[in-house]
């Protein structure tokens, strides 16, 4: 496997994501339109920090977003691609998003779906989770994933060079992945397999020591820690 995996990021319509989030919100001070902006501020806090380290992981070759939000939202830690969601769901914003890799000249590379609610991601997590995939690929396997911290979700599915990515995210997407034929990675991945649905997950990934959006949130993180601006793909 080449030593670079390029990575499918998807980041759903801030206004409609992190639903089970909403407790989170529920007793910050102000009125429902203030709660509301903060909900998709922490939506985008995560995806921000999911994506910082993401960028900073030495094995992530292109990084593409597939997103309906426009590029400079997303902000911090570039530079990626973004590739527009047109709709259809998870699954289906991922195949784009893979699609748009293959045509585009990555076909003879790893492929990666990383979900972007990851906000205490560490690089050298993901690193390693993509060396292990790697030594899986050698041995034959031709895909492979990382349950989340509750072993029924999936926060990393890789697809070997020449292999087409087969995304079962969703309920139960663990079982889903393994019964496709992918095989589960071990490791002590806990940035990687804490993903962030519920507000006990963001009390536990602030635990373990988020990114500087999720830090800092329902506050704006410093000039500083946000980096460079994102590079927006047409596609
Ligand atoms: N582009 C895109 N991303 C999605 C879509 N649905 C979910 N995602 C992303 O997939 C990842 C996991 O999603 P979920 O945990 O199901 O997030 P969610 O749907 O925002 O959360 P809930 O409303 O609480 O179910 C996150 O990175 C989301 O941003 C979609 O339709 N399009
Ligand atoms: C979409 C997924 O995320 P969650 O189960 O956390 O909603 C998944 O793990 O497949």
């Amino acid at each position: 496997m080449d030593v670079l995996v390029d990575l499918v990021v998807p980041v759903k319509e801030l206004r409609r994501a992190k639903s089970r989030l909403a407790p989170a919100v529920a007793d910050l001070p102000g009125d429902d339109a203030t709660r509301e902006q903060a909900h998709r501020a922490l939506a985008l806090a995560l995806a921000r920090d999911t994506l910082r380290a993401a960028r900073a992981a030495e094995r992530t070759g292109r990084l593409v977003v597939v997103t309906t939000e426009p590029a400079e939202q997303l902000g911090a830690g570039g530079p990626w691609e973004t590739v527009r969601d047109t709709g259809g769901g998870l699954n289906a914003a991922l195949r784009r998003g893979a699609d748009h890799l293959r045509r585009t000249g990555s076909r003879e590379h790893a492929f990666a779906v990383l979900q972007a609610d990851l906000p205490a991601l560490r690089p050298d997590e993901l690193d390693d989770a993509l060396a292990h995939a790697a030594a899986r690929f050698a041995e034959g396997a031709t895909s492979a994933f990382v349950a989340d911290h509750a072993g029924t979700g999936t926060t990393l599915l890789v697809a070997a060079p020449g292999h087409p990515l087969r995304p079962r995210f969703g309920p139960g997407s663990a079982a889903a992945h393994a019964a496709s034929g992918a095989v589960a990675l071990d490791g002590t991945w806990p940035g990687l397999r804490g993903d962030v649905d519920t507000p006990g997950d963001l009390a536990r990934a602030r635990d373990l020591g988020a990114g500087p959006h999720t830090r800092a949130w329902p506050d704006p993180p410093t000039a500083t820690a946000v980096g460079a601006p994102a590079r927006e793909t047409a596609c």
